[in-house]
């Protein structure tokens, strides 16, 4: 542990719209600390006293409900076409637990990941026969993982409709949070909201029929902390909340496919392992591993806010009420304090670890509990998902690109991903 600290006394809004994922590394360069420090960094940022943390202390001190809370830390510009108005992400102490609780009897219990699994293998074995027609990686497994979750989920729309809000969700990450597309992603979180709450109305009204036990049934009957009802357009909410983020694994998946095209060995060892089990796209452990490092070193989420509601510290650097402390994800991810070659693109580290989410610093989807905090609960479906596409971008049949195009994406951009979203084909 160190007691340096690096500060910045300059407003720094405009650098973070500017730096996009080099935000972080920048401003503790800024600060005067290396770009790699694990010293938090204190500075002025939208107008509020900020203090960046990573590693495992600020993993802690970012978990820690007794220091802070989540109420109101998340721009407005990010929250609400993102996740939602009430949506789950945003709340604090009985009222997420209860909430939270739901979410993850959905998502994170074993069964229902097993269910998960054959509607996932049956799209991507058709995603790589449509691949003969040319295509890309990331809006095409962006429709396979959204069919497979609505399926999953119990929504009984025909594929037409399915694709149909797939490609909404999967434009809303594109275009979120940015002035020039701002107003598209408003408009699809609107019809996105719509949608959900009538489909909520109509299972409650008897006029659609979910599944026993389905997620769509159990989202029908969210309950709040008090045993009631929530309302449809909240419960609509947390239905898309369950299966708009397994759509957002096609940025995972566009990553990969430009991971695989820079270390052939890998397809050749991926290939294997699945002919070995018969040709499977599940479970395969090279797959995994080589989808946990792309999940590990890809930048996806850059970071997350919280608010602090107590006068603490971390390594030496006083957090006040009401100050806003950031977690950087990426640089969690990579700190070379507690990842060996931390920058080096390596499958071989997760081979044979039997439980990523464990480690305290690899928190692609947040740290910490899943069920007490605000992890996500949606790990075990991404990483089936994703590591699923793998196996099928290693498929003999399966030609990836060697353009330039497809294999670089912006550092400065947010949310980024290459821009021809990776063009495939299979002979
Ligand atoms: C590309 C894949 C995904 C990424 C990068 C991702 C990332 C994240 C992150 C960073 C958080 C916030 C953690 C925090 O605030 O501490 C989160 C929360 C959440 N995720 Fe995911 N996620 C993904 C996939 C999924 C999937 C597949 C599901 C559901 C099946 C899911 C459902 C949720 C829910 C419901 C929350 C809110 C948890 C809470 O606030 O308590 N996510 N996710």
């Amino acid at each position: 542990m160190t007691s340096q600290i690096g500060q910045t006394r300059s407003e720094q809004g405009l650098s973070l719209l500017r730096s996009g994922y080099l935000f972080a590394s920048r401003a503790r360069r800024r600060a005067g600390l290396s770009a790699d420090s694990g010293c938090p960094v204190r500075m002025p940022l939208l107008g509020k006293q900020t203090v960046l943390v990573r590693g495992e202390e600020g993993v802690k001190l970012f978990y820690d409900t007794s220091r802070v809370q989540r109420d109101g830390a998340m721009p407005g510009v990010v929250q609400g076409p993102l996740f939602g108005a009430g949506a789950v992400h945003g709340l604090d102490g009985e009222a997420h637990r209860v909430r939270k609780n739901q979410l993850a009897d959905m998502a994170y219990e074993d069964e229902r990941v097993a269910a998960y699994k054959p509607f996932l293998a049956q799209e991507l074995e058709d995603l790589v026969t449509r691949w003969k027609d040319g295509d890309n990686v990331y809006d095409s497994t962006a429709i396979a993982f959204g069919r497979a979750s609505f399926r999953w989920a119990g929504i009984p729309w025909s594929t037409q409709e399915m694709d149909r809000w797939a490609h909404r969700m999967s434009r809303l990450l594109d275009t979120f949070g940015r002035p020039a597309t701002h107003l598209v992603s408003r408009l699809d979180r609107i019809a996105l909201d719509r949608r959900f709450a009538a489909l909520i109305k109509d299972v409650r009204s008897g006029k659609v029929a979910a599944p026993e036990d389905s997620v769509l049934a159990h989202m029908a009957g969210l309950v709040d902390e008090n045993g009631e009802l929530v309302d449809a357009k909240t419960a609509g909410i947390e239905l898309q909340n369950l299966t708009r983020p397994n759509v957002a694994v096609a940025r995972f998946a566009a990553f990969a496919a430009t991971a695989l095209a820079e270390h052939p060995e890998w397809i050749k060892r991926i290939r294997a392992a699945s002919e070995q089990r018969g040709g499977t796209l599940l479970d395969v452990p090279e797959a995994v591993a080589f989808a946990q490092e792309v999940r590990r070193v890809y930048p996806f989420v850059p970071m997350l806010p919280a608010e602090v509601t107590t006068d603490t510290e971390i390594q030496g650097c006083p957090v006040h009420k009401g100050e806003r402390v950031v977690l950087d994800i990426l640089g969690t991810n990579t700190d070379p304090a507690t990842w060996d070659r931390a920058a080096t693109f390596d499958p071989e580290r997760f081979l044979g670890v039997e439980d990523a989410e464990a480690i305290p610093t690899f928190i692609p989807q947040g740290g910490a509990d899943v069920r007490t905090g605000h992890r996500c609960p949606g790990e075990k479906i991404a990483v089936t998902s994703l590591s699923a596409a793998v196996v099928a971008l290693c498929r003999p049949e399966v030609q990836l690109p060697s353009d330039q195009d497809d294999l670089t994406f912006s550092w400065t951009h947010m949310l980024t991903r290459p821009s021809t979203g990776v063009r495939v084909r299979s002979a």
